[in-house]
């Protein structure tokens, strides 16, 4: 093997080598394990002894995410999973294909078009607090312990909708709409971790070709539910793109992320303009890279705040202050300057990304022969000191987001970190903050704005209405790396995704 030298665990199983614990074990403790023990770059075996790196090196993963190109791709496995959830838009497009659907794709998710969507995040957000006050006055309280995944995938469901697409899926109000319930069902299905099967076959489709791997997929009635979405996005998509287009040529466009891929794609030149088949793909390649992403990473921070009354209570006053000044300007709600400004809403942001980033893993082969770097030195099995690793073409490598992100021993949740100004990366890598959260380079997040200021609306429209106080069940909460990294209680796995939060209702203060 060509990481001989390279230590690691020892394979627990011939069949699944260490997968079990990279992937059924709570999110990240095998990693944080391997790193404390090996160091930055780990060999671990996937199924029947073949070796893989986990990699968490700065050095090392900017370069295999950053500054590489295409030489280290998204492994091809990745690629069909991302295929079979949304079609082939941008998660699955590779190469040139890749290239030319991002430049299309980038108009709706600068700065600029981000901050339209503040007024959905917030009435999103609102419209889920409503009915929570609903439910604390009928049932004659001041208090109600809610799942906060159920109620929070639901708005973020719809916020989605609206800022994306201009599209009601009415989740939050339990209006009937069939592509909602289908995602809610789904996501409802894909919240454990992979059992021992799953586990091998996604290790195992690394040595069939994508085309077999489609036809199979394509095949398998397993995967219904996949095929049964994609029909009706596309149906959705199919009409919601004719209107835009309508809107375009009339001089009336809407300023959703759809209406701006539109409008993008037909000022390009037509060999590079995306086919329908992709067009239609980018609005499942949406919802999917962008839902249970976003809903448990808001998850995440409520149990944070729950946990922390004193976090909380600054937040809120800062919340307040901020409300205050929006008042004297003469207008009544928070804009994405204001969250810009917003000193502690920005650091637990990013301690809430940087702890709990809900894509722990990035799955990457080398296309070619190459060298990676390193920050710091590994000590080989041999007892020399490694400085950079000889990489073959075809060797699989994943990106541990989770430790990466916890370089440098950060292993306590502590927003007020980023406001002291230590916070030093040493190598600059990622999108946002230096994290790894939202990957890094030509594949990273496209929507991390739209994600972040998703957040920051969500938390202070959830502190401006509630107090949030942990419940007994919190001191039994689980990291699950299923589809995202979700909230569960242990031994009440079967249960699926949980986080029961006491929510109080507090006086509003007028603006
Ligand atoms: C906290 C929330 C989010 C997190 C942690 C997150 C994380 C990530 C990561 C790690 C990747 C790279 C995956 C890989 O290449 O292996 C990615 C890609 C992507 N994300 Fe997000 N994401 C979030 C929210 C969103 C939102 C809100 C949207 C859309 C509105 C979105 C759309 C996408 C798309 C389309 C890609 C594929 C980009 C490409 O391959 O060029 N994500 N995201």
């Amino acid at each position: 093997s060509p990481f001989s030298n390279i230590a690691g665990p020892e394979p627990k199983s011939f069949m699944l080598g260490n997968l079990r614990e990279l992937l059924q074990q709570p999110a990240g403790l095998a990693e944080f394990d391997w790193q404390r023990t090996y160091g930055d770059v780990v060999r671990f075996r996937a199924s029947f002894g073949t070796d893989q790196l986990m990699v968490a090196d700065p050095k090392a993963l900017q370069h295999v995410m950053q500054s590489s190109g295409y030489r280290w791709r998204k492994s091809p496995v990745r690629r069909e999973i991302a295929r079979l959830t949304s079609g082939k838009g941008l998660a699955w497009a590779d190469g040139d294909v890749h290239t030319r659907q991002r430049k299309v794709m980038l108009p709706g998710f600068r700065a600029p078009e981000t901050k339209y969507f503040v007024p959905f995040f917030i009435s999103c957000a609102e419209a889920m607090c409503s009915g929570w006050k609903e439910m604390i006055v009928r049932n004659g309280g001041q208090s109600h312990i809610f799942n906060f995944p159920e109620y929070i995938s639901r708005a973020t469901l719809d916020a989605i909708g609206q800022a994306a697409f201009d599209y009601d899926f009415g989740s939050t109000n339990n209006h009937e709409n069939e592509l909602a319930n289908l995602y809610e069902s789904l996501t409802a299905n894909a919240f454990s971790a992979p059992p021992d099967l799953a586990v091998l076959m996604l290790d195992l489709f690394r040595h069939v070709p994508p085309a077999i791997m489609e036809f199979i997929n394509d095949h398998n009635p397993k995967l219904k539910a996949l095929h049964r979405v994609a029909s009706v996005a596309n149906d959705v998509a199919s009409r919601l793109i004719a209107q835009k287009i309508e809107d375009i040529k009339g001089g009336n466009p809407n300023k959703d992320i759809m209406t701006f891929l539109v409008q993008s794609n037909m000022s390009e030149n037509p060999k590079s303009r995306l086919t329908e088949e992709e067009l239609l793909a980018q609005m499942r390649t949406l919802i999917f890279g962008g839902h249970e992403t976003i809903t448990n990473t808001i998850c995440w921070a409520a149990y944070e705040m729950a946990r922390n009354p004193e976090l909380q209570a600054r937040l809120r006053a800062e919340i307040r202050a901020t409300e205050e000044a929006i008042a004297d300007r003469g207008e009544t709600e928070f804009t994405m300057q204001d969250f810009e400004e917003m000193p502690l809403l920005n650091a637990m942001a990013k301690e809430t990304l940087r702890y709990h980033p809900v894509a722990i893993h990035l799955y990457r082969t080398a296309y070619e022969d190459d060298v990676l770097p390193l920050l710091k030195p590994i000590i080989g099995k041999s007892g020399e000191i490694i400085s950079e690793i000889h990489i073959p073409k075809g060797a699989q490598v994943i990106g541990s987001v989770s430790a990466y992100n916890r370089y440098q021993d950060s292993f306590e949740f502590n927003a007020d970190r980023w406001l002291d100004g230590h916070v030093k990366a040493e190598v600059p890598l990622g999108v946002y903050a230096n994290l790894a959260t939202f990957a890094s380079g030509i594949r990273s997040c496209i929507g991390w704005r739209f994600a972040v200021t998703e957040l920051q609306a969500f938390i202070v429209v959830l502190l401006r209405n509630f107090e949030l106080e942990t419940t007994p069940k919190l001191a039994k909460i689980r990291r699950e790396s299923a589809l995202a990294m979700v909230p569960t209680i242990e031994g009440e796995l079967d249960k699926g995704s949980q986080l029961p939060i006491k929510v109080s209702t507090i006086p509003k203060v007028e603006v």
